[in-house]
């Protein structure tokens, strides 16, 4: 049996229904003397009805928890896989900190709320019915007379639920916009701290805590209203119904013990009805949370991976035609215009161009973190977007301009998504050729030093290494260096440079495509590509390029020549 349905049965506790109705009678039978014979009977009776219903209340609140806890866990989960399918544009427009407060709270809130008013609405509603029924039986006037206020009961908790709706997703917006503001201060703790800047950012955090606060007052000022509304309505309805209640025993209409029992359950009848009213508002404001949640779970990532090509052999080749690339943060500048070039198999190129210029953009579109806005990229004079997208990354491999290292070993690191863990003899000569191995093992722990978050226990020079190292243990075909050496002094550098350039012939067939600044390291590549302003504006070696009367080049080495010799 399904959980829900599990859960629909407890929750409709039939022993309650009578709970009233033997307490009407038991009290009867202790007040009035011609009832007395009954009190055995009617105290055997309360005791079952109360007993049962105890009992099915307390194994309520187990399998309650048991749901929202699987409930919680389930939410998550998809929410997270959600995330990972999204396009890296995605990550671009919507902050880390908000995404963060969704998957945790949002996400708490929506379970417990949902499955707790779910299932307390379901029992509530058979409640309300079999309660209903009893009081018909025991006296259709009296009925009809204490139900009077029933509907506006409900019509103030439609109205009041409304508006609980739509302040709760204000208030939810504001303490994921709390959030994302101290991710982001404890994610740059060092830069705040370096200017000062503590109190700035707690009081950024704070103003926003505060308006979230003073949409909560007016949420608190409904729910009391409401509460208050409710109560009134209630003891209005309790006068009217006492009073033509008195008239009917007078009459002989209704017995004393049926009346008793019929006040009892008209009291019951306005507790379940406030209960509704508060539930009501509850769904309405978990609903107003849930809202973002839903959103991102029924989101359909922009970039799909839908490509299926896994030749068993990836030559490396790799052709640009007239590619265009505008961010999706910013979908009016173009970050890259029409560029066409074509790299052979196994080449050795470099991207070189003033800061900004578009050389990281180049290296985003072959890893297809971005889609071209126009335009195509060819693998082995595939389509880029044909290859499957497992198999695109394994022959791909790329060591970014801040390279980010998981808080785990160095091992772990080196090894990450390689599927054979213990393979230390790839793992070493990986951290050899990226120059990592000396200062490795000079560590105390070697392999298994803790790295940090985001690597933040490794120097800059070090960090940049253990990635080479991860790069390179995949054994890509084509392997993209995007500053990568930057951070290392220029010994260092040249020795990895010397690995990954000069044994060349002994290793396996590897495209090589460099973006740096230092064009002293980039001399020996095959094809150098200048970029300006999102164009390819030179090409050719660096004999070529250093002929071309007021080329680009020509005039950045120079440049940089002068930096050296002052
Ligand atoms: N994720 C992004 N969203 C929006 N715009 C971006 C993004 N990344 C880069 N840009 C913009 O695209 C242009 C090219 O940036 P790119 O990073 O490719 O330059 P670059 O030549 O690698 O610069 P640098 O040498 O400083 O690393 C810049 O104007 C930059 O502001």
């Amino acid at each position: 049996m399904s959980t829900a349905a599990y859960q629909t049965i407890i929750e409709t506790n039939p022993a309650e229904i009578f709970v009233p109705l033997y307490t009407g009678r038991l009290l009867s039978s202790v007040a009035f003397k011609d009832e007395a014979k009954r009190f055995k009977h009617n105290l055997i009776m309360f005791v079952i009805v109360n007993f049962v219903g105890g009992f099915l209340g307390g194994f309520r609140i187990g399998v309650f928890a048991i749901c929202i806890s699987r409930l919680n866990i389930r939410l998550r989960t998809k929410l997270f896989q959600s995330y990972l399918r999204q396009e890296i544009g995605f990550f671009d427009t919507h902050e880390s900190g908000k995404l963060l407060s969704r998957l945790n709270q949002d996400t708490q809130i929506m379970s417990s709320t949902v499955a707790n008013n779910i299932a307390q609405c379901i029992g509530a509603l058979v409640k309300f019915i079999g309660t209903f029924v009893m009081m018909i039986k025991l006296s259709l006037h009296l009925t009809v007379a204490c139900l009077i206020g029933a509907p506006l009961i409900l019509i103030v908790a439609k109205f009041s639920g409304n508006a609980h709706r739509r302040i709760s997703e204000k208030v939810q917006d504001l303490s994921a916009d709390a959030s994302e503001i101290a991710e982001e201060t404890i994610q740059t703790i060092r830069t705040v701290r370096s200017f000062g800047n503590e109190e700035g950012e707690l009081k950024r955090f704070a103003d926003i805590l505060h308006l979230a606060y003073k949409a909560s007052l007016v949420q608190a000022a409904l729910s009391a209203a409401q509460k208050w509304f409710v109560e009134l309505a209630q003891l209005g309805m309790s006068v009217i119904m006492l009073s033509y209640g008195a008239k009917l025993v007078y009459e002989n209409h209704i017995s004393g013990p049926d009346l008793l029992a019929f006040v009892i359950y008209q009291l019951t009848l306005g507790s379940i009805l406030n209960d509704i009213s508060q539930i009501y508002t509850s769904l309405m404001a978990a609903a107003g949370a849930s809202q973002s949640v839903f959103d991102y779970l029924d989101r359909k990532p922009l970039q799909l991976p839908n490509g299926t090509l896994q030749p068993n052999e990836l030559q490396g080749e790799i052709e640009f035609k007239n590619v265009s690339l505008a961010y999706p943060a910013r979908p009016d500048e173009v970050a890259i215009r029409n560029m066409t070039f074509h790299i052979q198999a196994g080449q050795t190129c470099a991207f070189v161009g003033p800061s900004g210029s578009g050389k990281s953009s180049c290296i985003n579109l072959l890893e297809r973190f971005y889609d071209p806005s126009s335009g195509t990229i060819l693998i082995d004079g595939q389509e880029i977007q044909d290859y499957d997208h497992k198999y695109l990354h394994r022959k791909i491999a790329m060591v970014g301009q801040e390279p980010v290292l998981f808080n785990r070993s160095i091992k772990e690191n080196i090894i990450y998504a390689i599927n054979d863990n213990d393979n230390d003899t790839a793992m070493i000569h990986a951290a050899e050729q990226a120059n990592a191995h000396g200062f490795v093992i000079d560590l105390v722990n070697g392999y298994e030093t803790m790295c940090g978050q985001r690597g933040g226990h490794l120097s800059g020079g070090q960090k940049q290494r253990v990635s080479i190292a991860r790069a390179l243990i995949r054994k890509p075909t084509i392997l993209l260096l995007d500053e990568a050496t930057s951070a290392l002094d220029p010994v260092n550098e040249r020795l990895i440079q010397d690995a990954l350039f000069l044994n060349k012939n002994k290793q396996q067939q590897r495209t090589i495509l460099i973006s740096a600044h230092r064009l002293s390291t980039i001399e020996r590549c095959d094809r150098i590509f200048v970029i300006h302003k999102g164009q390819l504006i030179e090409q050719g070696t660096h004999e070529e390029l250093m002929e071309i009367d007021n080329g680009i080049y020509r005039e950045l080495v120079r440049r940089q020549q002068m930096d050296i010799d002052s």
